[in-house]
């Protein structure tokens, strides 16, 4: 696996610093996740491929680009509900599908309770959105959905991720490439990334009765 992909950049840091500042109300949480999604997203399609297509300008006829194989994009809820919008902006064209998983809080383990995927990923680009990888138990849940669905060039699209998440990830699925905002330090004893920004669903949605 390769290593992750960290996106450095000081309006990166600045919403970064948003997400993790526990004042931070529901509604601006929700817009940095939006920000910063766009800027992550952005460059996990740094080396898109794209097709040489004529356009007319106003004044010219010019060579333009369309993407040669758009991606399907797999926000993961409830959490990466949050990331779905400011994903499909920056690719208008992709197809969604939808993967709803809840990790157990006493055993880490996820429990998956919906999916709705394409049948038929193989030489499809997969996105996975996620703002948090901490065990990997849940991206890597998701993406065993996807191999079963033939895909085979999958990335892992996260705001925060931990370590140990990257690492579980590299064991499971080692062609997926990581792709995040930052990469924290561990994992404390409950499961939660360090310094992190707590739950990221309930900062988004408000925590389930
Ligand atoms: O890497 P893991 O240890 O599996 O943890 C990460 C998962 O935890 C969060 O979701 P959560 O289970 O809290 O569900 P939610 O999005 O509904 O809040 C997050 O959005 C990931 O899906
Ligand atoms: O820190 C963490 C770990 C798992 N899920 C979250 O939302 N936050
Ligand atoms: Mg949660």
């Amino acid at each position: 696996m390769p290593e992750p992909r960290v996106v450095r950049h000081p309006l990166v840091d600045i919403r970064l610093t948003t997400l993790r500042d526990e004042r931070t109300d529901r509604a601006t949480f929700r817009a940095a996740v939006r920000e910063l999604t766009a800027m992550v997203v952005y460059e996990a399609m740094r080396d898109a491929p794209t097709t040489p297509t004529e356009i007319t300008t106003p004044v010219a006829t010019t060579t333009g680009a369309v993407l040669a194989n758009p991606p399907v994009l797999v926000p993961v809820l409830r959490a990466g509900l949050g990331m779905a919008e400011a994903a499909h902006a920056q690719v208008p064209g992709a197809v969604m599908g939808f993967v709803g998983v809840a990790r157990d809080e006493e055993t880490l383990r996820p429990t998956p309770y919906m999916a709705s995927l394409p049948a038929d990923l193989a030489g499809i680009p997969v996105l996975v959105l996620d703002p948090m990888l901490a065990t990997g138990g849940s991206m890597a849940h998701t993406i065993d959905l996807l191999a079963e669905r033939g895909a085979d060039d999958v990335t892992a699209v996260c705001l925060v991720a931990a370590p140990e998440g990257v690492a579980r990830l590299g064991e499971a699925h080692p062609s997926v490439e990581v792709v995040a905002a930052v990469v924290d330090e561990r994992l404390d004893e409950r499961g939660y990334i360090v310094p992190g920004l707590g739950d990221a669903g309930d900062r988004q949605f408000g925590a389930m009765p």
